[in-house]
């Protein structure tokens, strides 16, 4: 049982964590037919590439800054509940804009629900702007441009998302070098659908603090003791990685290998509704399937508090609370 454990989640996408009954209610609301994409409570989707898309589609049923309220304040109550004392949120200020809300009313939306939530349930989060690598170098340059200028205590990090086979990181370097001169933190998926070239690709181009999965550097040892060496943070979302079938059970799957051999690592969802999953399974899973005890999962947490993109005063008073 992993319930009295104190829970830190560092990567989760916002409309990924879209529960699938508010997704319905916000289709009904506005007279959108969303059921090639959501059926019976569950989401519908096939392969990483209509997971993508099928998350395009729901996004779509949020449409106001309420609605962004709602759907953040939703999410981390249910965190909280289950005893999180902090998140970090993937947003995406350009999806406000292609949906004609504007990316400022998007993150306002989002601000207040976090507002709201941590009222009720003292749970602090962050932002982390997101920049989709399938709208192509120059989207994510805005999505850097917009972080970079926003001004905004709540976003802090800049990160890399979509599409993986899409390019390579280097194309999209000069978005991270403008995240990096406006002091954001700095993370990117890589090794998630791509192999462990895409993690050195991140580390050369970039060095970002942390990356998302990373998980694929298994096939590569000196890359494993690369991470390990730099004390690179891997966001490892276990439960997403066996969905999107990128191992094929858990016991395949290198989370303890990756800690084993010095990685620094941590769990969280991703985007918990589409893959069957929740922060709290997937602690339960890093006890029941990964085998680690409460002292290994409270390191987890106490590295992601270590490794958030927080300023020190924030981070002192998280790692007291755990
Ligand atoms: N798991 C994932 N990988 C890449 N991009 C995403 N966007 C939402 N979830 C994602
Ligand atoms: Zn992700």
């Amino acid at each position: 049982m992993t319930s009295h454990l104190k829970k830190v989640e560092l990567h989760c996408h916002l409309e990924g964590a879209a529960p699938p009954a508010l997704t319905a209610a916000q289709a009904r609301k506005y007279g959108v037919d969303i059921s090639a994409h959501l059926r019976d409570g569950v989401y519908v989707w096939h392969d990483f590439a209509s997971f993508l898309e099928c998350y395009d589609q729901v996004s779509k049923v949020y449409k106001t800054d309420e609605d962004y309220a709602l759907l953040t304040e939703t999410y981390l109550d249910g965190l909280a509940g289950i005893g999180t004392i902090y998140s970090e949120l993937i947003v995406s200020p350009d999806h406000g804009k292609r949906i004609g809300l504007g990316a400022d009313a998007y993150i306002s939306g989002v601000c207040e629900g976090i507002r709201r939530a941590k009222e009720k349930g003292g749970i602090e989060a962050r932002l982390i702007v997101t920049g989709e690598r399938h709208f192509g170098p120059e989207s994510v340059i805005g999505a850097a441009e917009y972080a970079a200028k926003a001004n905004n205590p709540v976003i802090t990090g800049f990160n890399l998302a979509g599409e993986e086979r899409m390019g390579r990181v280097a194309d999209y370097a000069r978005a991270f070098d403008i995240a990096r001169d406006a002091g954001l933190g700095l993370t990117i998926h890589a090794g998630e659908v791509c192999g462990a070239f895409s993690v050195s690709d991140a580390l050369d181009a970039v060095r970002p603090s942390r990356i998302g999965h990373g998980v694929r550097a298994i096939e590569d040892a000196d890359l494993v003791k690369r991470l390990a060496d730099l004390g690179t943070v891997l966001e490892v979302c276990p439960g997403s990685n066996i969905a999107l079938k990128v191992f094929p059970d858990f016991a395949s799957h290198p989370l303890r290998r990756l800690r084993d051999a010095g990685v620094k690592v941590t769990i969280s969802s991703d985007d918990p509704p589409f893959f069957h999953t929740s922060l709290e399974r997937e602690y339960e899973l890093a006890s029941q399937a990964f085998g680690f005890s409460d002292a290994d999962i409270d390191a987890m947490t106490q590295t992601a508090i270590e490794a958030a993109f927080v300023d020190e005063e924030t981070r002192k008073t998280l790692l007291a609370r755990l």
